[in-house]
């Protein structure tokens, strides 16, 4: 079962700059609002990603709400990745918790 963390803890793990955030929402809202420096995964990126993304990276996975996030995340857990977790609340809490926090284009 996928690791979660919370929004506050998804916040202070955004700060800390040690993981990279996954965004697992459609690549549309992807490029409308996202949290910074996170990167669109899709079923398009996903060889390339998993080809190249280190299995020690740290990984904070989110998607509209916290659930599709933790089937993300169960997926990369078992391709091998040893600290993916999904974030609570997912973009839809991130954006009212902390919306200084959110990259829009
Ligand atoms: O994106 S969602 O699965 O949380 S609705």
């Amino acid at each position: 079962m996928a690791q979660r963390i919370s929004p506050e803890q998804g916040r202070e793990t955004l700060d800390s700059g040690e993981a990279l955030f996954i965004d697992v929402r459609d690549p549309g809202s992807h490029a409308m609002a996202r949290i910074p420096g996170a990167v669109p995964l899709t079923q398009d990126s996903l060889d390339d990603f998993l080809a190249t993304t280190s299995r020690d990276q740290a990984l904070v996975v989110y998607c509209y709400h916290g659930h599709s996030s933790q089937s993300a995340c169960d997926f990369l857990t078992e391709k091998g990745f040893t600290r993916a977790v999904s974030l609570d609340g997912g973009f839809e809490h991130w954006r009212q918790a902390y919306p200084d926090q959110v990259e829009e284009s």
